[in-house]
């Protein structure tokens, strides 16, 4: 029998991570192949007509898995009864505008983004926060949604993840489907932990560990952790423009293994609410390394931390709680 549709709600619409991601949804790679979708799409007013020409294109596009379109400059109706929630929506650093300029604008949106879902979309919603600061606007919306539970916000830090699996793959000359565990820990900023540890390639003569077969520590200590760390600045000094298809893309595969389940052996990263694993602080959305079953994400533990790694991870965190009190003060 054919499933119902689920409702996607994909803030920021007209945008372009927006552009790349709609007709990703629409095509069954967030959610199945055999999973119909309803588009909710939103963003501001004086994006309306180009929320409205991409509304156009998706019906030219006539994808059959898609079985309508909300496109609105109203986030309670954008919202209405959504399962998924992918937060692309905000407001980009412009020339000359400080840190805490940005921060306040998104902040302030997050605050009300988050009582528009609280308020219209459907329980258990799952919502994944991408426009950046990702954690800490995750963070906000979590707070001014008290009865959203708090293991249903996430924020993206798979495109950081899938940045690690490309350039391992690259130096080692293997698939990067042959690469895994890798993890992000931490902000989605250039504090992040790109961390190879755990993290194997599968080969003739079953799993080998990276380290043993990259066997090149200042690599893998150096350039690898800051090549990630700055694959963002990267891009835009290329394009011009920031990451979109690999930011849609990765925002996929993030909700997919929420959703259906990460493969067997195998962990992602996802930055979800500290609950003190790894001695981080609780109260912060941190990335971690998680498996997900039956709808719900785990931290994996357990997993022996060196000292240069601790070193880190905690860098990382006292960045995240910096931001949590400059997202505060700029909320007062
Ligand atoms: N977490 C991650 O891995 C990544 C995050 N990003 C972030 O994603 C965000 C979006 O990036 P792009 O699509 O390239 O930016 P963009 O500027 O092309 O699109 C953003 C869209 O959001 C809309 N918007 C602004 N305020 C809104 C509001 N209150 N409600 C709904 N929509 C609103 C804008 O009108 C625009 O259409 C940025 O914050 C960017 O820094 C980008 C790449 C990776
Ligand atoms: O750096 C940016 O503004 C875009 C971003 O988050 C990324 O590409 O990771």
């Amino acid at each position: 029998m054919a499933k119902e549709p689920l409702r996607v709600l994909v803030t920021g619409a007209a945008g372009q991570i927006g552009y790349a991601l709609v007709p990703m949804i629409a095509r069954g790679v967030m959610l199945g192949a055999d999973q119909p979708v309803i588009l909710h799409m939103l963003d501001i007013p004086p994006a309306a007509e180009a929320l409205n020409g991409v509304k156009m294109e998706l019906v030219d596009a006539a994808f059959p898995l898609l079985k309508g379109i909300v496109a609105s400059t109203d986030a309670a109706e954008a919202c209405k009864g959504v399962n998924v929630a992918v937060m692309v929506g905000g407001f980009p650093r412009k020339e000359g505008m400080e840190r805490k300029d940005v921060m306040a604008k998104n902040v302030s949106i997050y605050k009300s983004q988050a009582s528009a879902l609280e308020q219209h979309a459907a329980p258990n919603c799952k919502v994944l926060v991408v426009a950046n600061p990702a954690n800490t606007n995750a963070l906000i919306l979590k707070e001014f949604a008290p009865s959203i539970p708090e293991k249903n916000i996430s924020c993206l830090t798979r495109l950081d993840h899938n940045r690690a699996l490309g350039q391992i793959s690259e130096r080692l000359s293997v698939q990067v489907s042959d690469v895994k565990n890798v993890i992000i820990w931490g902000n989605h900023s250039s504090s992040q932990y790109p961390d190879v540890n755990h993290a194997s390639v599968k080969t003739s003569s079953g799993d080998k560990p990276v380290r043993e077969l990259v066997a090149d520590d200042a690599w893998l200590n150096g350039e690898f952790i800051s090549t990630v760390q700055q694959r963002g600045a990267a891009i835009i000094k290329a394009r011009k423009l920031s990451s979109a298809l690999s930011a849609a893309s990765s925002a996929c595969d993030h909700i997919r293994d929420w959703v259906l389940g990460t493969p067997e052996g195998t962990w992602v990263s996802m930055g979800v609410y500290s609950d003190g694993s790894y001695n981080v602080p609780a109260g912060i959305i941190y990335s971690f390394p998680v498996t997900c079953k039956d709808g719900e994400w785990k931290i994996v533990q357990g997993l022996p931390i060196d000292d240069a790694s601790r070193q880190k991870m905690d860098a990382t965190a006292a960045e995240l709680v910096e931001e949590k009190t400059l997202a505060y003060s700029c909320l007062a």
